[in-house]
């Protein structure tokens, strides 16, 4: 199971400009999280302090009982292999063939023989649907296969916790929505901790199980996803919604001024409820997410700490139905998958198709065919 993170009083700044400050949250052991926020208000920074590549000058980041902030140097190296890290552009060394690009942390952080290391490669290239294209190098692939090659990278060294930064960005919606499942899928076979950075709405309201939100150097909110979606705050509708109206401008943040003139322009930032959409489940044949049943416990003992908003739309999901022999049942998982058209005909590796076989639970440990026995 993945390991809970737990950020206390965080602060962060460059020279004068302060990034963040005071930011507290917990990232729920095995979950899947997403911040969101605009551009800038430093949530890369967020993920780089919470690996220990940035370091914040006030508060603490628990990982398995070590600081990463004000930790030994040797303590923080040796956590950071619980790590994997998936980055905007993949990251991907450009001379490198795809499997060397992935086996790369095994190499560097490993004694591993390079058979194993060929096993373990393998087996993560397959699960992210890149079997096949081990010898291709990035310049000759699609952005969204280097995004997986980037996850296979991040997924090498079993990591308890993964962070992926805008995975979607620069895919197209159909890229996006399979990337989506591929995450709620990656997450119910290996159960890591997962914290998503992205700016697209699609990922944010189906994946997470919690969102938080980043705004005027701070931390807007952070809880189960409900609370987000169910907020009346208006940074959040504006963001939420895609609208130019709201706090958020070009420049990270309206004056007050210009909040006021579109006031009088019957353009403020009212609320309006919206459709909370079922989170996605695993394809059909992976197993259960084992972290739905750890948060539905979690968040039904927070309910009466939540806003009353949020709260309805949990209860509405959450709460155990009594059967008429008396035993409690949880309902069943709404099931929502997002419209995917038959994929175009591809070349082989050249598509975020998720192939059922190819993602099979059962090839876990199986060094699938070579691509000339598959050919
Ligand atoms: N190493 C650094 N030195 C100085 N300033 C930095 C450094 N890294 C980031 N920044 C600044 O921190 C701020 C936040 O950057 P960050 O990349 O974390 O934003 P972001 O929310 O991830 O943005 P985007 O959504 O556009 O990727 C920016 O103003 C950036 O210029």
């Amino acid at each position: 199971m993945g390991i809970e993170v737990r950020v206390e009083g965080l602060t962060k700044s460059f020279g004068q400009q302060t990034i963040w400050q005071d930011v507290s949250l917990t990232l729920p052991a095995g979950e899947i999280s997403v911040m969101l926020g605009p551009s800038g208000t430093g949530k890369t920074v967020f993920l780089k302090s919470l690996v220990g590549l940035l370091k914040p000058e006030q508060g603490r980041i628990d990982v398995n009982g070590v600081d990463m902030v004000g930790g030994r140097e040797r303590d923080v190296m040796e956590a950071r292999k619980l790590f994997g890290l998936m980055f905007q552009d993949g990251a991907l060394f450009g001379s490198m063939s795809l499997f060397d690009n992935v086996a790369f942390p095994l190499r560097e952080h490993t004694r591993k023989k390079e058979r194993e290391i060929r096993d373990i490669v393998l087996e993560r290239m397959e699960l992210v649907g890149l079997g096949g294209a081990q010898d291709k190098l990035p310049g000759e692939i699609s952005g969204g296969m280097r995004k997986r090659a980037g996850l296979a990278r991040a997924l090498v060294l079993d990591p308890q916790i993964i962070l992926c930064d805008e995975p979607d960005s620069g895919l197209d919606p159909v890229r996006t929505a399979l990337l989506s499942q591929l995450l709620i899928d990656v997450n119910a076979q290996i159960d890591a901790t997962m914290l998503i950075v992205t700016h697209n709405i699609d990922i944010a309201s189906t994946v997470p199980d919690n969102m938080g939100m980043l705004f005027r150097r701070n931390l807007v909110t952070f809880g189960p996803r409900e609370v987000l979606m169910t907020s009346a705050e208006p940074v959040v509708s504006q963001f939420l919604n895609g609208s130019p109206y709201g706090p958020i401008g070009m420049s990270e943040e309206k004056d007050a001024a210009a909040l006021a003139a579109e006031e009088l322009a019957g353009n403020g930032t009212a609320f309006t409820p919206r459709e909370i959409v079922p989170q996605l489940e695993p394809t059909a044949g992976l197993p259960a997410r084992q972290a739905v049943h750890r948060r539905r416990e979690r968040v039904l003992a927070l309910l009466h700490t939540l806003p009353p908003a949020a709260r309805d739309a949990i209860t509405a999901q959450l709460r155990p139905t009594q059967q008429a022999g008396g035993e409690a049942q949880a309902p069943t998982q709404p099931v929502a998958r997002p419209y995917i058209p038959p994929p175009a005909p591809a070349q082989q590796g050249d598509t975020l198709a998720i192939d059922q076989d190819r993602v099979d639970p059962a090839s876990w440990g199986r060094r699938p065919a070579a691509p000339e026995e598959s050919a």
